[in-house]
């Protein structure tokens, strides 16, 4: 049976010292396993919802359920840090967060904080820096002479080795190179199908259709759409009232096809699937 991870009820928000509402009503369940995308204009408020959910900031009104807690207004600071046994939270540009002379002691620090013994800490260190692909021998060398891929993993290990349930990562491959964003994302995929649920903030929609199988597009504080990707971009239209693009992958499919292309799959999603169709048009021509 599926389970869900989290549920928001209708959460409102505003900053200390602002008059907006940065949240402005937003209700969603998410299943465990899910994988979330949340896309949006700057400012629409995804950040704020994740950090909602994390425990980071508290609601000013409405409801969060996240494994068996429930976080309102009146919620104790002690009942947020709780949070942190079951969400991992992955910031943009996460490396700029190391601090400790070796990797080891970074990725410990969260575990530490989690009171877990020396053992278990060892333990949970390695394994994260296999599951992000480090070799062990890096645990005794300073965060800060590796490069700027490698310090990625570094900071996303020291998440992992509290072994989240759910990890929400914001624009994760903000400023890596094409081959560390496709190392990263299949990380995060391989997570995923291991049973993590993911909540991913992006604004790369070859992520969203690649990747995600939910799709959540907010705006002015409010959720716009709770959809699938394939369902999103198949209605070109509505992404433009949405202010957000088309994955290149469908923009190439809807170019051949108004050339005759004919694909079978008008709306190939990723770059894999845009791949096959094209394959099968060469072969009816063949
Ligand atoms: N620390 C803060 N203090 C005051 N206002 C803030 C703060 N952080 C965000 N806001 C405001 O809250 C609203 C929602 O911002 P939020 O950062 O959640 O948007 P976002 O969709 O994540 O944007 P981006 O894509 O640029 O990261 C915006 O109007 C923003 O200006």
């Amino acid at each position: 049976m599926v389970k869900s991870a989290v549920t928001v009820t209708n959460l409102h928000y505003t900053y200390p010292n602002t008059t907006t509402e940065a949240l402005a009503g937003v209700s969603l369940t998410i299943q465990e396993q899910d994988f979330v995308a949340i896309v949006g204009q700057t400012g629409s408020g995804k950040s704020t919802l994740v950090s909602l959910i994390d425990g980071l900031i508290q609601p000013d009104s409405g409801q969060l359920n996240i494994a068996g807690m429930t976080i309102d207004a009146t919620a104790k600071a002690s009942q947020l840090s709780k949070i942190h046994h079951h969400v991992g939270f992955v910031f943009q540009f996460p490396e700029q967060q190391l601090f400790a002379e070796t990797v080891a002691e970074d990725i410990a620090f969260g575990p530490h904080n989690l009171g877990w013994s020396e053992e278990k800490i060892q333990v949970a260190i390695d394994r994260a820096l296999m599951m992000v692909g480090l070799p062990l021998e890096l645990k005794s060398r300073s965060p800060f002479a590796l490069s700027g891929g490698q310090m990625r993993r570094v900071a996303i290990a020291g998440v992992l080795a509290m072994k989240p349930s759910i990890l929400i990562l914001d624009e994760p491959t903000a400023g890596l190179d094409t081959q560390a964003t496709n190392e990263l994302l299949t990380l995060i995929k391989k997570l995923n199908d291991n049973g993590t649920t993911i909540i991913m903030v992006t604004h790369q929609m070859e992520q969203v259709a690649s990747y995600a199988n939910r799709v959540i597009a907010m705006n002015k504080g409010t959720i716009i759409a709770d959809t699938t990707p394939q369902q999103l971009f198949s209605h070109p239209d509505d992404l433009i009232n949405l202010s957000l693009t088309l994955p290149v992958s469908v923009e190439i499919a809807q170019f051949l096809n108004n050339k005759g292309a004919k694909l079978t799959n008008t709306e190939p999603l990723s770059l894999e699937e845009l791949a096959d169709e094209i394959v099968k048009v060469m072969g009816r021509k063949r």
